[in-house]
């Protein structure tokens, strides 16, 4: 199978995220996407980031329903800070039947050149880009394995909604009803 790793903390996962994934894996040759969420970064340690394992728990909710998005917590146990090429090679040893590549918004190739082991992502896995709001043009998006994929642009993070929990303002169709109700009966981010 072909499968798009989508990275990331995930502290709400919303509707910007879920759209992308999934518009990823109708609209490419991935047969499905996976949310990879990243544990604790021990060096970035923030009050309002929510311990890993309810992260992955929202997440797997707000998947439960579409059987091409699934979601791994590979990162936990790995060692922190976790380097993407790590991952994508114990993903790799893990499941060897799969063939992964990298989900990444335009927004972040600006950074890309200084990650762990670029070049080898870049020749090994290749990279799947979406357009962001705000980005610079790239020389990364003219790479032979770098594909760029139409989807919509959603300017919504999750800074803006932990912001409206903490204002007590609704956050309704911006993370599916399921995590908003965990979000609530759990009291989140307030
Ligand atoms: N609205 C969105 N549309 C597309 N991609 C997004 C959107 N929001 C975040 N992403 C991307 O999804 C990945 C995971 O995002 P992350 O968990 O950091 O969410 P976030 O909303 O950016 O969080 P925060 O506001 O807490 O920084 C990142 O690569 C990020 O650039
Ligand atoms: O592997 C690297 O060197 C590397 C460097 C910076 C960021 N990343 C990954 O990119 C994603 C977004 O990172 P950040 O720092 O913008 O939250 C996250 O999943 C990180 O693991 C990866």
């Amino acid at each position: 199978m072909n499968v798009g790793l989508f990275f990331g903390s995930f502290n709400p996962i919303h509707v910007g995220h879920l759209i992308i994934a999934d518009t990823m894996a109708t609209s490419t040759d991935l047969d499905q996407v996976w949310f990879v969420v990243s544990p604790q970064n021990p060096f970035k340690k923030t009050k309002s980031l929510l311990h890993e394992f309810d992260r992955m728990d929202m997440v797997e909710r707000a998947i439960a329903d579409n059987s091409r998005l699934k979601a791994t917590d590979i990162e936990f146990s790995m060692p922190k800070p976790s380097y993407t090429i790590d991952t994508l090679v114990r993903l790799s040893e893990k499941y060897p039947q799969h063939r992964f590549r990298l989900i990444m918004g335009e927004d972040n190739l600006e950074q890309f050149a200084n990650w762990k082991n670029h070049e080898a992502i870049l020749e090994y896995y290749g990279l799947y880009v979406y357009q962001r709001p705000r980005s610079a043009e790239s020389a990364f998006k003219t790479h032979p394995n770098v594909r760029v994929v139409e989807a919509p642009l959603l300017d919504i993070s999750a800074t803006f909604i932990r912001e409206r929990i903490r204002a007590n303002r609704s956050i309704r169709y911006m993370v599916p009803d399921v995590v908003g109700e965990m979000i609530e009966r759990k009291k989140f981010y307030l």
